[in-house]
């Protein structure tokens, strides 16, 4: 049940850290992992694949039938095909944006992440999960750090990946996505109240999980 599974959600904007520390929590506490970024852009590529528009009300429906799965390293399977070199790029973060705004789509991936919270526990990451996937989780986290910051994170992610990254281009992208997922009319990107926001501009990655983990640990997560 629910409530016998500790769930814990870390929100925040693109490159503030979530997926990073959400692994590293997972991993250490032996959580499950919800990441539901993926599903929104796993979304935006099943429509792509499909051809249809990403304003068209037929997304909702496909959200609702996506035939996803991922494996032991969190890598994504779309209809049985692996697509996380795809999935993981700028442009795709850039479209999962665009249908995310969409409420019915958002509606249709509704139970689909609820069905994550399995015992002992899940690390929740996104932009709602502490708002409106997991309101009565015991336990929110919410990331932040400055755009710039974000974007020369992630350009030193794209470099050490092998690919090509632009940084102005980058700041510009992260700026517009902020815009977008922060001033949508549902569920817009926002601190639940009863979370804690860290903002780790400045702080290294094992700091902030260090913080992360004294909150854990004062309510008694771990
Ligand atoms: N506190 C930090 N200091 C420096 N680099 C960080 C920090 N947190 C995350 N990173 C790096 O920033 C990049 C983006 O982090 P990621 O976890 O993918 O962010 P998000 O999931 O929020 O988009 C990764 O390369 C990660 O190693
Ligand atoms: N819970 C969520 C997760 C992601 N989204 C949307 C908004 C985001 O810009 C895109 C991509 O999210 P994702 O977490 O994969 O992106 P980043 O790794 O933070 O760059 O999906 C959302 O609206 N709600």
């Amino acid at each position: 049940m629910m409530s016998d599974v500790k769930v814990v959600t870390i929100d925040g904007p693109s490159g503030s850290g979530k997926g990073t520390l959400a692994r590293r929590l997972a991993n250490r506490l032996g959580f499950h992992l919800l990441d539901s970024g993926a599903l929104y852009r796993l979304t935006a590529l099943a429509a792509q694949k499909a051809g249809i528009a990403l304003d068209a009300p037929e997304v909702a429906a496909l959200a609702e039938s996506l035939n996803v799965r991922f494996d032991a390293d969190g890598a994504a399977y779309l209809d049985d095909v692996c697509v996380d070199d795809v999935l993981r790029t700028e442009q795709t973060g850039a479209m999962a944006s665009q249908i995310a705004a969409r409420p019915d789509v958002r509606t249709a991936l509704l139970a689909r992440q609820k069905a994550f919270a399995v015992a002992p526990g899940l690390i929740a990451d996104g932009r709602d999960m502490g708002t409106v996937v997991f309101p009565d989780a015991p336990a929110k986290l919410f990331l932040d750090a400055s755009a710039e910051i974000r974007a020369n994170r992630r350009y030193k992610q794209l470099i050490e990946r092998g690919l090509s990254a632009n940084l102005s281009a980058l700041v510009d992208e992260i700026r517009i996505r902020d815009d977008r997922d922060r001033n949508r009319a549902v569920a817009p990107l926002r601190p639940a109240t009863d979370a804690l926001v860290i903002d780790s501009s400045d702080i290294a990655i094992e700091a902030v999980e260090a913080q992360m983990l004294e909150y854990l640990r004062a309510r008694g997560i771990c």
